[in-house]
């Protein structure tokens, strides 16, 4: 990835990359994995066929030298990177045609954007992400069966390119108060697209710069003189041949950001800009030729991409995670520092225990994530199948799950790979270990989709509601079953299980203290809206210790469940991540645990003990452990951690392609720096 430009300039040829030659520390490491590396990947991929459809789908796109950069994008201009962005996204679409025609694996184009692939190609963003995860949803999810036969097609072919414009300068989280209009006239049968206020211009839609020639537009619908509330419109904004934006229409790109900045998110407003009536997605509610309005089942169906999006967020946190926790432990294979023993040699880093405590939780936390994403994926499935067959039953427990799984896997992660680039030391602050592109894609994901806060307080929202249900004696649903007022908590045992059962605990403990304090709030003269207000700290850490719950009990079931035809050499590792991932956190949340569970001071130096205990039993799988995440060189896109673990060559390669070493002197020495060297003062 970093080889054509560099191997000609490289200072010293003995220093330069060696193609198969490969780190002596991180070959032992291999040789010392007690477990089948091979069996996991099979095991991550859900199988065989599927691992062989995989590695063919990577072959094909990441052989191809068309999509990988000469010069990585961190050295490009804002401009060039959207330019190479486009460019690539593109290219990747022709191939993608090509491999469905030649009756190639691929079904979804889902899989060549985010953490994995993705990123692999699209380093710093993709500028048609945004057609492809919201789009063509929101045409599937919110159209009639006529508007999906004619506009699914033509956006599937890029005839049309889209994006999700819902977001405004003044309202990203209240969407109830966004400003756009779309009014409806009878005469003309056609909505007029509005934007009153400067507050009122979209802002940050991805691809809308530049890129989309439509957009779903969500905007207030009036009708008859009446606000029925939002609504999503397809809009036309760039004319099908000249790219020009249509009449009315004022749209640019938001400048650069903290990373993403190939994705090209954009501004827009309307200066009543006319659109067909059929042009309201109106599988949900209508709006009928003379403006009468016919309401949808739940106002809340509008929020179905939304929805879609914030379920595959969970999964992409997995993917990026185990990217840069691979890097981050095949790097402290390599690096030796320091001496732990006076006089004796230098050992590798990931020999301190500090260092695999900043490590092994991590690795777990891909598993446990996939796990919970993978279950949140099938409810998502089964929901929205209910949903069309008009049964809208599971919709609050499936926003109330998603919201919050939304919210701790992107914050987990982006802690995560903030830790994995501080283990890496100075090297872990280089662009070309990938480790700071990579927390600029994961942290953006805490803001989008539903800023993580607001995302708990809906959780919050659903824990109260299943509070007052479980004391009423009423029947809970499956997630907060826990509630259950005549559940017998079991005590603690200093196993595994009573973690788990504690994180339980803890939740019902605090969500009861939440129902108190709202209680209270309002026995004490505050509205409900006021209480809520002033418990809301309370409400978001009691979301965040339902979703743990929701997380390690999972995991565990999978470990207990879900491993069966697993060799017991595999299985026993993975007992051991499951049960680092509970004793991390419980560690994490001691004083939860002594305040909800009795627990005593013993039995916290135990976990301690334990958590000790098993970053030492993992240490020799370590490296095993990332290889069976099976990331290819491209993929991961680091110099600290490819497969061959030659680390300093890739460094030393990778300065070399700075445009500041092109000549021995640089042209700013004459611009500036000899004139302030022979000043005299
Ligand atoms: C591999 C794949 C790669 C993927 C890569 C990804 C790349 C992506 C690139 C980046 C892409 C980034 C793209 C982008 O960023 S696109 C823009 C994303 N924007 C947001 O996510 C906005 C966040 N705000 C909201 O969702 C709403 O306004 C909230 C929810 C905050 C409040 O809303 P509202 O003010 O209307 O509601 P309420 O608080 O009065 O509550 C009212 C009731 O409604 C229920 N309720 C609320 N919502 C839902 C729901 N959805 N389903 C079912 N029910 C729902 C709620 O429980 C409550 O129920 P009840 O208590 O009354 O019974
Ligand atoms: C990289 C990126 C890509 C994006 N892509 C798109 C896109 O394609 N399409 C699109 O439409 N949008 C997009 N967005 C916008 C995104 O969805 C919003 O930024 C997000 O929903 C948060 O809204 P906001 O920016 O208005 O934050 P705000 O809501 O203003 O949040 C600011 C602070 O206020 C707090 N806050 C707000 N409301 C409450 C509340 N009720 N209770 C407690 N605290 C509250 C928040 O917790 C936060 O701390 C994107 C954003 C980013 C960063």
């Amino acid at each position: 990835m970093f080889g054509r430009l560099a191997a000609k300039q490289v200072p010293n040829k003995e220093y330069a990359v060696v193609p198969g030659k490969v780190n002596p520390d991180l070959q032992r490491e291999r040789k010392k994995c007690t477990f089948d590396t091979l069996e996991l990947t099979h095991f991550l991929d859900g199988g065989v066929e599927k691992y062989k459809d995989r590695k063919e789908r990577e072959n094909f796109f990441l052989s191809d030298p068309e999509l990988m950069d000469d010069v990585p994008p961190e050295l490009m201009s804002h401009e060039d990177q959207y330019r190479n962005g486009l460019k690539k996204a593109c290219y990747l679409f022709k191939k993608l045609k090509e491999l469905r025609e030649n009756g190639g694996t691929i079904d979804n184009y889902r899989q060549l954007l985010g953490g994995s692939l993705g990123s692999a190609i699209l380093k710093d963003g993709n500028p048609l992400a945004l057609h492809y995860v919201m789009f063509i949803p929101t045409l599937m999810g919110q159209g009639t069966p006529d508007q999906c036969a004619y506009w699914i097609e033509k956006a599937w072919d890029c005839r049309v390119i889209g994006t999700y414009a819902q977001t405004e300068l003044g309202h990203g989280t209240f969407i109830r108060g966004l400003e756009t209009t779309a009014t409806y006239n009878p005469k003309t049968q056609q909505f007029f697209l509005n934007s009153p206020t400067l507050t009122s211009y979209k802002w940050w839609p991805g691809g809308l710069g530049q890129t989309a020639n439509y957009a779903v537009v969500v905007a207030q619908l009036y009708t008859k003189g009446e606000c029925h509330g939002i609504h999503p419109f397809i809009v036309q904004l760039r004319d099908e041949k000249t790219h020009r934006p249509m009449p009315g229409v004022i749209v640019g790109e938001i400048g650069p950001k903290l990373g993403m900045n190939a994705t090209n998110n954009g501004f827009l407003a309307f200066k009543q800009v006319p659109i067909p009536r059929n042009q309201m997605l109106m599988k949900n509610a209508q709006v009928l030729p003379d403006g009468t309005y016919v309401k949808s089942p739940s106002n809340k169906l509008t929020y179905g991409t939304m929805m879609f999006v914030r379920v595959v967020i969970v999964q992409d946190m997995a993917s990026y995670l185990a990217k840069a926790v691979t890097i981050a432990v095949r790097y402290s294979a390599v690096r030796r520092q320091s001496e732990m023993v006076p006089g004796q040699s230098e050992p590798q880093i990931m020999d301190y225990l500090t260092q695999m405590y900043k490590l092994f939780p991590y690795i777990a936390t891909v598993y446990a994530l996939k796990f919970s994403a993978q279950w949140l994926w099938n409810m998502y499935n089964d929901v929205t199948a209910k949903i069309d067959a008009g049964d809208l039953e599971l919709l609050p427990e499936l926003h109330s799950i998603a919201c919050c799984l939304k919210a701790v896997s992107t914050a987990d992660t982006a802690t995560a790979i903030e830790t994995c680039r501080l283990s890496c030391g100075g090297h872990g602050y280089m662009a070309c270990s990938n480790l700071p592109t990579t927390y600029g894609n994961v942290t953006a994901a805490s803001t989008y989709e539903g800023e993580n806060t607001v995302m708990l307080l809906q959780t919050a929202r659903a824990l109260m509601k299943a509070y007052a249900k479980a004391q009423a004696g009423e029947q809970l649903s499956p997630t907060v079953e826990y509630l259950n007022r005549n559940r017998k908590f079991r005590p603690w045992s200093n196993t595994v299980d009573s973690i788990v059962e504690g994180f339980k605990q803890i939740a019902a403990g605090k969500v009861a203290a939440c129902a108190l304090s709202l209680q209270r709030g309002v026995e004490s003269g505050l509205s409900s809206e006021e209480a809520w207000n002033r418990a809301s700290v309370q409400l978001v850490d009691a979301a965040e210790a339902h979703c743990r719950a929701f997380i390690t009990d999972r995991h565990l079931d999978m470990v207990r469940n879900g491993m069966n035809e697993l060799s017991p050499a595999l299985r026993e590792v993975m007992a051991q991540l499951c049960d680092l991932y509970c004793v991390f956190w419980a560690l994490k949340r001691t004083g939860d645990f002594l305040q909800f569970c009795g627990i005593r001071g013993e039995d916290v130096q135990n976990l301690q003990d334990y958590q000790n205990e098993l970053l030492v039993q993992i240490r020799p799988n370590a490296v095993g452990l990332v290889d069976s995440f099976d990331l290819r060189d491209e993929i991961i896109g680091s110099a600290l951690g490819s497969y061959d673990g030659q680390v300093y060559e890739r460094l030393l390669q990778s300065a070399m392609l700075s445009p500041l070493n092109a000549k021995p002197v640089h042209d700013s020495y004459g611009a500036s720096l000899s004139a302030l060297l022979r000043a005299k003062y």
